[in-house]
């Protein structure tokens, strides 16, 4: 008996078009269909949700060459449709949602955020964790309650991006512990640090893994060096994935809360896409730890989920070849004799 896999291979092989000649296409059509378990599936209202937080260690030590306030002041241009990420959703027709999971502001009901605020920013896991356990949770269940809510609203396909200055660090320190690389293989430039500026971060990460008890327990890893943002994109991807949605994986910062969740549930990554390798040194090889091929390769290392709105209609256009391209038969074209 022919199972599904063979089914739907069967069905993209059969195209009008030599087997193969689709190339990064076919893999994720193949990966579409078989998450959905059908070999007609559909995307239905793609949306990127923007998790911002603040990190404490921004105002205590040199770990990125911009100030805390500008991750506020990425906000309002978020809100009122300034950013890279706001041209390509736009572009793409892509739903897009500000989060605010921690940052240092008060916004008091700014129209079109949505207030899931644990604490403004975290602790500096230099001296001290970054968040309770308690708060850490906290973030972890509005991610998830944030992501069912746009599930209800009919979107089967999602995307995570992320603001917050200081987050390449908490990202570095994760990707260190979880994959159990030294720092020095997991810091980069983030924002644009010069070689002297990636230098000091090293030390300064290096002595902060050191300053706390090593753990292998991946939440408490989380609460420890984490964000709230980034542990909110933890529950989003649990969540998404126990709902069966597509997910589309953005950039470093977003990959290590991947990490964090494929740590606590390994079948999240059946759903993953990853639309590309960021220029920040170590998302290769956290991509390596998992596994992991890219979409595309174009250089970028902003964030926000830039890669996955510019990946969305290559993802469609797999979907689109499965349901709408002619077979052999149909069309009546020769198909190859050897
Ligand atoms: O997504 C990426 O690969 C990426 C790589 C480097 C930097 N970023 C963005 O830059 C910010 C963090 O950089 P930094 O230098 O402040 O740690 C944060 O807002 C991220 O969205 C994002
Ligand atoms: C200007 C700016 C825009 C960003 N978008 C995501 N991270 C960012 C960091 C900075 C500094």
């Amino acid at each position: 008996m022919k199972n599904f896999a063979t089914d739907l291979q069967h069905k993209i092989d059969t195209k009008t078009k030599p087997i193969g000649s689709l190339g990064v296409l076919e893999t994720i059509a193949f990966k579409i269909g078989n998450i959905q378990q059908t070999t007609a599936p559909v995307l239905s209202k793609p949306a990127i949700l923007i998790f911002a937080g603040d990190h404490g260690i921004v105002n205590a030590e040199p770990v990125s060459p911009f100030p805390q306030e500008v991750t506020t002041q990425m906000v309002f241009n978020f809100l009122q449709g300034g950013a890279a990420i706001n041209v390509f959703c736009k572009q793409n027709n892509i739903d897009l949602k500000i989060i605010d999971a921690g940052v240092n502001f008060d916004f008091n009901n700014v129209p079109n955020l949505i207030n899931a605020k644990i604490n403004k920013g975290t602790k500096n896991y230099s001296i001290e964790p970054a968040m309770s356990i308690d708060d850490c949770n906290k973030a972890i269940l509005k991610g998830k309650e944030i992501v069912t809510k746009q599930f209800s609203e009919g979107t089967n396909v999602i995307g995570f991006g992320e603001m917050g200055i200081g987050n390449t660090s908490s990202a570095a320190l994760l990707m260190s512990l979880i994959t159990k690389l030294p720092i020095k293989n997991c810091v980069g430039k983030g924002t644009g640090f010069s070689p002297e500026g990636v230098r000091a971060k090293k030390a300064i990460l290096k002595k902060a893994k050191n300053n706390h008890q090593q753990t292998e327990d991946p939440m408490e890893i989380l609460a420890i060096f984490g964000g709230y943002e980034i542990a909110m994109m933890v529950g989003a991807f649990l969540q998404a994935a126990k709902l069966n949605m597509v997910i589309l994986v953005d950039g470093f910062i977003v990959t290590s809360a991947l990490l964090v969740a494929q740590a606590i549930d390994k079948t999240i990554l059946n759903n993953c896409i990853f639309s590309h390798c960021s220029n920040e040194q170590g998302h290769f090889k956290m991509l390596e730890f998992l596994k992991a091929d890219t979409v595309l390769n174009l250089g970028l290392r902003l964030g926000e989920g830039t890669g996955v709105a510019l990946v969305y209609p290559i993802v469609q256009a797999a979907v689109n070849f499965l349901n709408q391209m002619a077979n052999f038969e149909s069309a009546e074209v020769t198909n190859t004799k050897y």
